[in-house]
């Protein structure tokens, strides 16, 4: 857990073992105190190393503990970095791997901190729903200001080495043998004063504007984190750093801990942390998973489009060091993409130069742009991600078919449309896998993977390890039409057009949404994307435009109830911010700063008169309840119908790709938190007065956990019987 073993010269050396993280346990806090202990009493040594084992300093309190009532980590992490700052004895951190939370908590408390230049510090319990409550929110403003603290604990970022040395959090960044070098500087401190290397003896620097920045930083954090605690607890600690003495800061952080850790957020957001990496662990009904089934290794790939997609998806195999071929359909297409392509990797090169990195070019993998189909020929894997045109990639794929080696996996990057459909055009559908990006491609997290029918386990493999290599969390999911992710929030944004159609404004409805903890609500959202895109699709399929049948009425398709709003903005050319009106006006057309449109007023009184439609008041709870159970009762539907294993890929689905508010731990944690029988009477209302949109019917699966007695989220998957699963 935590050795001590005596070295030369009188340097203890204090390794923290606790695979695979070195995570504080409270065991290895106890293996700590003791070892301590030991070396502060031995009268033989004179400075202590701490380290942590295999290259990894300390990952932080162990996640996995949290849950358990009875553990006090805090209390006895908190008197340990007292203990050590306190010592007579000079202790050193040898900072390796990762210093997170707990970790960099205990080596704020040690007097001098050496890391590799490949470690990374930071403080994330922010992300976790709590605060740093062993003195994180005390030592660290009075180490780095109170400015570079806050934007810290407020974010949670890592932050590398050498930046961690700019801020004054490191003494020194090496490049190898990180713990030789902090014995060494050990050795060299040995009877020298340690006063000023005490940081709760410090005072905290204030600049003179101090309340004016953390205002500012409270605002920020209120609009960036809506709805969430725990950026403003981390705030309030801060605060009392400048304000109060160490002791009493101290006191100040247990308590908004105390506070914390009383509320929902914390589980939500730890549940969150695990489901991400559960979600990688997949498993197939067959049997076949993770374990199993081992990915084919990728060294080169190929991506076919240029457009915003492609461009992404590009940049993200580049910075994963994947050499990649980019193929467009002709020298015009070719010279822009690769331009974009271009300035992108610019922009990665900077980022990367920005935080330290000497040789930042060279570590992106090498593009080449080409029209030539045969320079596909070697490549482990090809993504295509062409424009949503079905009759377009099943060309691409025939190709594919014909130019690519045997061994070569396809993918193509789609929303939505039907991975069979477009397998079955090649010469290897089990080789033909869905694996929907999100934009913008290089920089957003979620990969959802998409198994048609004849895909193969290796093929899911390898998709899942792309995922991994290009630092994303790949979900598996079943093919259906819009799969998981876009399936639900079609409902979700159909709602918000009907709740207008009954008297909303659509800024009333962004603004619940947003106040509830989303990205963006989503009127803003279909502004962003486009109002074209849905309308050229719906258009396709003959929900609008020429091919819908006439007489067909217009607020009816089916049995269903329709709303052609989208369709009439399209007609009168507002798109949305690229056409400088949608929902909103825009300063022009590309802006983005959305303001509500009288025009939009006086269309939706003529069009709810035209429709012989009753404004009526709509309450915040309302639009709330309706946009996100009916995309929540809709994620049962997708757990009956085996499209998704679990509720929690779900969950990571929308926490990762759709902007949900982490602190709910995502739609179907959420819906656990409010309790099922809420949702469940909820939904039956709603589907009672809006008996024409179906979709708000409860799903079987719900009524059948209700009547079950409402087992809590684990146990969802164990109910779901012999359902026909689409994995
Ligand atoms: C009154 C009480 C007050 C308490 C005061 C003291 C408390 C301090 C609070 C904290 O310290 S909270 C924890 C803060 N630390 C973190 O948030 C770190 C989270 N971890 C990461 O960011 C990453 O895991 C990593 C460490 C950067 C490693 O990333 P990598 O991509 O290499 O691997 P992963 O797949 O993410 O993780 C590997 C493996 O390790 C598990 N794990 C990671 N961190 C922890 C942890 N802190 N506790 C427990 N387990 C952890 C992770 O779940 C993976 O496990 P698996 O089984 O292999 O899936």
């Amino acid at each position: 857990m935590a050795t001590f073993r005596h070295i030369c010269d009188s340097v203890a050396v204090i390794t923290l073992s606790n695979p695979p993280v070195n995570a504080l346990s409270s065991a290895l806090i106890q293996a700590l105190q003791k070892a301590l202990g030991e070396a502060i009493r031995d009268s033989a040594v004179e400075a202590i190393v701490i380290c942590g084992d295999k290259g990894k300093f300390c990952a932080g309190a162990d996640i996995r503990e949290f849950n358990k009532p009875s553990q006090k980590r805090g209390p006895h992490l908190l008197l340990l970095t007292d203990l050590i700052e306190s010592n007579k004895k000079p202790v050193v951190a040898a900072i390796e791997g990762v210093a997170l939370g707990g970790g960099l908590e205990l080596a704020l408390g040690c007097h001098y901190r050496v890391a590799h230049v490949q470690a990374r510090v930071g403080l994330p319990e922010v992300l976790l729903g709590i605060l740093p409550a062993a003195s994180g929110t005390q030592r660290l403003p009075r180490l780095i200001g109170i400015a570079a603290a806050l934007t810290l604990i407020t974010t949670g970022k890592y932050v590398p080495a050498r930046e961690a040395l700019k801020l004054g959090i490191v003494d020194k960044v090496v490049g190898e043998n990180t713990v030789d070098e902090a014995i060494r500087l050990a050795k060299k401190v040995i009877g020298q004063p340690l006063g000023s290397r005490q940081l709760s003896t410090l005072p905290v620097q204030c600049p003179p504007n101090v309340e004016a920045l953390l205002a500012e930083a409270m605002v920020k954090v209120k609009k960036q984190f809506r709805g969430a605690q725990s950026p403003q607890a981390c705030i309030e600690a801060v605060r009392a750093a400048v304000h109060l003495p160490y002791t009493e800061g101290i006191k100040k952080e247990q308590e908004l801990y105390q506070f914390l850790n009383a509320t929902h957020e914390p589980r939500a957001q730890q549940y969150a942390f695990f489901a991400e990496r559960e979600v990688a662990k997949w498993t197939l009904p067959s049997g076949a998973s993770w374990k199993t089934v081992s990915p084919q290794p990728i060294h080169t790939a190929a991506v076919i489009g240029l457009g915003t997609m492609g461009r992404g998806i590009v940049t993200s195999l580049a910075k994963a060091k994947i050499p990649v071929v980019a193929l467009e359909q002709d020298k015009r297409q070719l010279d822009i993409g690769s331009k974009a392509v271009m300035s992108l990797l610019d922009r990665e090169i900077l980022k990367m130069e920005q935080l330290g990195h000497t040789e930042a070019t060279n570590s992106l993998g090498p593009v080449r742009f080409t029209l030539d189909y045969d320079e596909l020929k070697d490549v482990d894997i090809v993504i295509e991600a062409v424009f949503e045109n079905m009759a377009l990639k099943k060309d691409i794929f025939r190709r594919l078919s014909v130019v690519c080696k045997p061994e070569a996996f396809l993918c193509t990057n789609t929303s939505g449309l039907n991975i069979d459909e477009i397998a079955s055009v090649t010469n290897r559908p089990q080789m033909v896998i869905g694996t929907h990006f999100f934009s913008p491609a290089h920089i957003m997290k979620l990969l959802e993977v998409v198994r048609g029918c004849y895909t193969s386990s290796t093929t899911i493999s390898t998709a899942m390890r792309l995922a991994k290599m290009l630092g994303k969390i790949g979900v598996l999911v079943g093919n259906c039409p819009s799969f998981v992710g876009n399936r639900l929030m079609r409902l979700y944004v159909e709602q918000a057009v009907f709740l207008v159609e009954e008297g909303s404004k659509p800024e009333e409805i962004d603004l619940a949404l947003e106040d509830f903890g989303l990205a963006m609500g989503p009127f803003r959202m279909m502004d962003l994307a486009g109002l074209d895109i849905g309308w050229k699709a719906r258009t396709e399929i003959g929900l609008t435009g020429p091919k819908l049948p006439i007489g067909t009425p217009a607020r009816q398709r089916g049995s269903k109830r329709y709303s052609p709003l989208p369709d009439i903005l399209c007609e009168q050319g507002r798109f949305g911010q690229k056409s400088g009106q949608g929902w909103y006006k825009y300063e022009k057309s590309g802006g983005r700063n959305a303001m509500p449109d009288p025009w939009l007023y006086n269309f939706l009184s003529e069009y709810r008169c035209i429709h012989n439609l009753k404004t009526r008041n709509i309450t915040q709870e309302e639009v709330i309840e309706r946009c996100l159970y009916i995309l929540i009762n809709q994620g049962f539907k997708v757990l009956e119908e085996g499209i998704a294993s679990d509720p929690k890929d779900i969950d990571v689905i929308y926490n990762n790709g759709y902007g949900w508010p982490k602190h709910t731990g995502g739609p179907m944690y959420y819906a656990s938190l409010v309790g099922l029988p809420v949702v469940l009477t909820k939904l039956e209302k709603y589907y009672e007065d809006n008996p024409d949109i179906l979709d708000l019917k409860p799903s079987n699966f719900l009524k059948k956990l209700v009547a079950s007695g409402t087992p809590p989220l684990k146990e969802w998957r164990s109910h779901l019987g012999s359902q026909s699963s689409k994995l």
